[in-house]
């Protein structure tokens, strides 16, 4: 039997979103540190929300092309267990930044067409895990977050070396398609279980998690 399907509830902005994220049962939580995104939070609000987090739940921060003194504040700052890196990184920065903070790094890589998919080997050679997630569209103030999906079949069958996750436009009524489609066993959701940007549902993320791991 393999094993049950986990589950990153990323861009939690509130401390009550904690305790909804943990008890309908997520692997991941994530925090994103990107001014334009509504998800974004300040360090002290991460700090006082990542020690709410119990142990063996693993708390993710997203950057996107963060330099050494954003990534040393926020190391500093707030007790992680793993950097999300969700811009142009190269795969030389992801070694770099895995080296200079010692923890797990996950690279996003975005999906639109079957071009897009050899990035993944590159950075499967040198990122602890991947994030499969939806090419913004053109002219998006974001590189993730957009509630899109990619077509899913592009990558049925695809596996990859390291853990790799599926994100982009998933939701309560087609996670478990997403999951039957790519084989997926670790899934990330962002606008999915929202009411409004930047704001989580807790009925939302019970769903979202209970037909994810049903599926
Ligand atoms: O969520 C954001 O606002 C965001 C901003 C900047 C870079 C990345 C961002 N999100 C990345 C994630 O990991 C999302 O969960 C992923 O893209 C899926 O998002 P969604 O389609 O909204 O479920």
């Amino acid at each position: 039997m393999s094993a049950e399907v986990k589950v990153k509830i990323c861009g939690l902005t509130q401390l009550a979103d904690i305790p909804a994220a943990v008890s309908a049962g997520a692997a991941y939580v994530g925090f994103v540190f990107f001014p334009k995104s509504p998800r974004n939070i300040e360090l002290d609000r991460a700090r006082d929300m990542a020690t709410l987090v119990p142990e063996g739940i693993a708390k993710v921060a997203l950057t996107v092309d963060a330099d050494n003194a954003m990534l040393d504040m926020l190391t500093d700052s707030v007790p992680l267990d793993m950097l999300q890196l969700h811009g142009h990184e190269t795969p030389e920065r992801v070694t770099e930044i895995k080296k200079r903070y010692g923890l797990p790094v996950m690279k996003a890589v975005g999906v639109a067409t079957a071009e897009d998919l050899p990035q993944l080997d590159t950075y499967a050679r040198v990122a602890d895990q991947l994030l499969v997630d939806a090419k913004p569209p053109k002219g998006a103030d974001r590189p993730g977050g957009n509630a899109l999906a990619f077509d899913w079949k592009l990558i049925a069958g695809r596996r990859w070396p390291v853990p790799w996750m599926l994100a982009g436009g998933l939701t309560p009524e087609n996670v478990a398609q997403a999951i039957q489609l790519t084989g997926a066993r670790q899934i990330d959701v962002s606008s999915g279980v929202e009411s409004e940007p930047g704001v989580k549902d807790a009925k939302m993320i019970r769903a979202f998690i209970k037909a994810a791991k049903c599926s």
